[in-house]
């Protein structure tokens, strides 16, 4: 079954645009559960941005489902992840400037200085996944690095077909296809997310290899307009359907 992890990062920016509590993260995580979700991800961003250190505490004490949480590989983050030992930690790419994660992490350009981290979750029993693009050597890369989990990067995909550039959008879909195949026969298990919505997540649901989706900023502005409850739900539907179709 292919898992919907739902993000809720940008629950916290609208809070966090007048410095109180409401709309409250937790609450949202809480909705998603009752709503079909398999499990969180909340993105500690080292400006938090948006998800706050408190989020992190209560979403450990509070929400039964596995937490993905994601972190840059900084001192400060490894240990706040090895204090809370959530269920997986997502190493990802971070820059101060960026208004949202750019692309997957570099690991083989940074492969010395992740090891190390990669090592530690590893061995403190939380699952180790590396944001990534499809690209067979980084894909080669997290498998000698010792990660349990990569998640392919789909945003070249969704920004394609947000300009309705349909020949890139077919390019980028089959280079996530053959990259979900090398990583699956490397042994590696293998999740996706960025910028998916309703109408791009069904031919990356659709891959085989993939256990498990991220989605949150289309979700979230979705439950704007109909409610979180019906945006999660409406989400794992055509995530199922697309796996429904693929077997047809
Ligand atoms: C790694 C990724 O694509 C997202 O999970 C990440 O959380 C995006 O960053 P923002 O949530 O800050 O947009
Ligand atoms: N890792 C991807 C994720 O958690 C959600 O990304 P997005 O749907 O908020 O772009």
């Amino acid at each position: 079954m292919l898992r919907l992890g739902v993000n809720i990062d940008h629950v916290a920016t609208i809070r966090n645009a007048r410095g109180g509590a409401h709309p409250d993260p937790v609450r949202a995580a809480r909705q998603a559960a009752e709503s079909g979700a398999d499990g969180i991800t909340a993105h500690l961003r080292e400006d938090r941005r948006h998800i706050t250190d408190g989020d992190i505490d209560r979403l450990m004490a509070e929400i039964d489902l596995p937490l993905n949480l994601e972190i840059a590989a900084t001192p400060e983050m490894l240990d706040i992840a090895l204090r809370h030992k959530p269920h997986a930690v997502c190493l990802v790419p971070e820059k101060r400037e960026e208004r949202t994660t750019e692309g997957g992490l570099d690991i083989a350009a940074g492969h010395n200085h992740l090891a190390p981290y990669v090592r530690q979750l590893d061995e403190a029993g939380i699952r180790v996944s590396l944001f990534i693009e499809a690209d067979p050597v980084q894909i080669a890369v997290a498998e000698a690095m010792g990660a349990s989990v990569i998640e392919l990067h789909t945003g070249a995909y969704c920004e394609a077909a947000l300009r309705g550039d349909t020949e890139a959008v077919a390019g980028h879909l089959e280079l996530l296809k053959i990259g979900a195949s090398e990583a699956f026969r490397r042994g590696l298990e293998v999740h996706a997310g960025h910028g998916l919505t309703y109408d791009t997540v069904k031919p990356i649901a659709a891959i085989p290899e993939l256990l498990e989706l991220n989605i949150g900023h289309f979700l979230i502005g979705e439950a704007i307009f109909r409610g979180l409850r019906e945006a999660v739900t409406t989400m794992r539907g055509l995530i199922v359907e697309a796996r429904e179709e693929a077997v047809e």
